[in-house]
């Protein structure tokens, strides 16, 4: 029985959300553009208090996730990406605290919630997947067995039941010979594979929302490949949401449907994939977007700001070729809307007062056929420019639909 199935015997499918993915529609994704918000994080505050002083570790970050959607986050090393995951459900360790904000979810803001109200939320709506899929298995238990347990945890099912239901789960993801595999214990199996038990482990509760955070980054390229296809799948057969979480903008090219970009702990832009590629409206955005290996390859200069020591202003004008004056004082500026959909935080925005900001853009820019190929690459090695199709084609085409389609209804998001 297919989980799709099973949804809709449990009578979960009846509430009045329309039966997504499973019309063959325009979309690869799951996306429902027309149902409101199933996340929606405001003004999100987080910080920790250390002997030197307090780190804003996410400050001020806001954006949304729509049902069936894959939205990623990315942004590099200590943007903030993993806290403003964790205090959607205030998984943050201690002394880390949730200073600020809101994050509804289904129309309830979470942040208000009892801890013993989120656990119920935390597996049964709203799971996560790790980067270590190490981490999240327990060596002493058999992979079907901690499946089972998952499944026991959030359902009123007796033990053979949830044997069965892990083997299910075990098939779903793609782990072969799922029966006999589940009775395997996780070191004889390979990274990609407790991957994929973690993330069968993840769906026992049917969440409406993934988490992942850098769920591939532990994982080599061909592996890595294989699980993003998993998690495209569950997007688009099951309507499942997904909060995507990496620093690599060739994976991001390949799944999301709209893209958060993150800076010391704040949004610098966000939108629907393709516009945002194609024509990145922060200098920030448009830094990391040329650092792929298609693109020029060039690392943005200059380091990100110390957690203690952030400048005043915009806090990426230390390392901005187009700053001026404006942009180093203040508290930085507001998200501005984009034409082609979403915003970014810049003065610059919308190309008026200098467009060199915008068409700056380096030459395959200016190729939209031949783009999306060369993002859609996830393989970083300097050689994977030799064979882009590999397996960067399937992906890419996906997302090309995917994003066209956000992008046409993304204008007000
Ligand atoms: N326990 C902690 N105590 C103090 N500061 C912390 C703690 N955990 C995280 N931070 C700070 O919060 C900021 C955001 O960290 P976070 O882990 O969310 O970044 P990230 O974007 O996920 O980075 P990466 O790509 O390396 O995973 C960083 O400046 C980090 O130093
Ligand atoms: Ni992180």
């Amino acid at each position: 029985m297919s989980r799709g199935d099973d949804r809709s015997a449990r009578g979960r499918d009846g509430d009045g959300r329309p039966d997504r993915g499973r019309d063959g529609d325009h979309r690869a994704s799951g996306r429902d553009t027309d149902a409101p918000p199933l996340l929606s994080v405001r003004d999100l505050r987080t910080q920790f208090p250390t002997v030197e002083g307090t780190v804003r570790a996410v400050d001020g970050a806001s954006f949304d996730v729509y049902p069936g959607e894959t939205v990623c986050l990315v942004g590099e090393s200590g943007s903030g990406k993993t806290v403003a995951c964790e205090s959607i459900t205030r998984l943050v360790d201690s002394p880390g605290e949730v200073v600020d904000g809101e994050v509804r979810f289904d129309d309830r803001d979470l942040l208000d919630r009892s801890e013993r109200e989120l656990r119920a939320v935390r597996g049964d709506r709203i799971a996560y997947v790790f980067q270590d899929p190490q981490g999240s298995l327990d060596p002493v238990y058999t992979v079907g067995e901690q499946v089972a347990e998952a499944v026991r945890d959030r359902n009123d099912v007796g033990k053979r039941a949830a044997h069965g239901r892990a083997v299910e789960l075990l098939d779903r993801v793609g782990l072969p010979n799922p029966a006999s595999r589940a009775d395997d214990y996780p070191h004889q199996l390979s990274g990609g594979m407790k991957q994929r038990v973690a993330i069968a482990a993840a769906l026992a509760g049917d969440p409406d929302l993934l988490i992942a955070d850098e769920p591939t980054t532990a994982l080599d390229v061909t592996i890595q490949a294989e699980i993003l296809d998993l998690f495209a799948e569950l997007g688009a057969e099951e309507g499942l949401a997904t909060l995507f979480v990496t620093h690599d903008l060739g994976v991001v090219a390949g799944i999301a449907d709209r893209v958060v970009v993150m800076y010391a702990g704040r949004v610098m832009e966000r939108g629907p994939v393709t516009r945002v590629f194609e024509r990145p409206a922060h200098p920030y955005t448009r830094g990391l977007l040329d650092s792929l290996p298609g693109r020029g390859g060039e690392r943005i200069g200059g380091e990100p700001p110390e957690p203690l020591n952030q400048p005043d202003g915009c806090p990426f004008h230390p390392r901005c070729p187009h700053a001026v004056g404006e942009c180093r004082s203040g508290d930085g500026p507001p998200l501005y809307g984009v034409d082609g959909g979403g915003e970014a935080a810049c003065v610059f925005h919308d190309g008026v007062r200098d467009p060199t900001v915008l068409d700056s853009a380096p030459e395959s820019n200016s190729d939209p056929e031949s783009d999306p190929e060369s993002e859609s690459d996830p393989e970083p090695e300097p050689n994977s420019e030799a064979e882009p199709t590999t397996d960067g084609a399937p992906r890419g085409a996906t997302r090309e639909a995917d994003a066209s389609a956000s992008d046409a209804d993304g204008g007000n998001r």
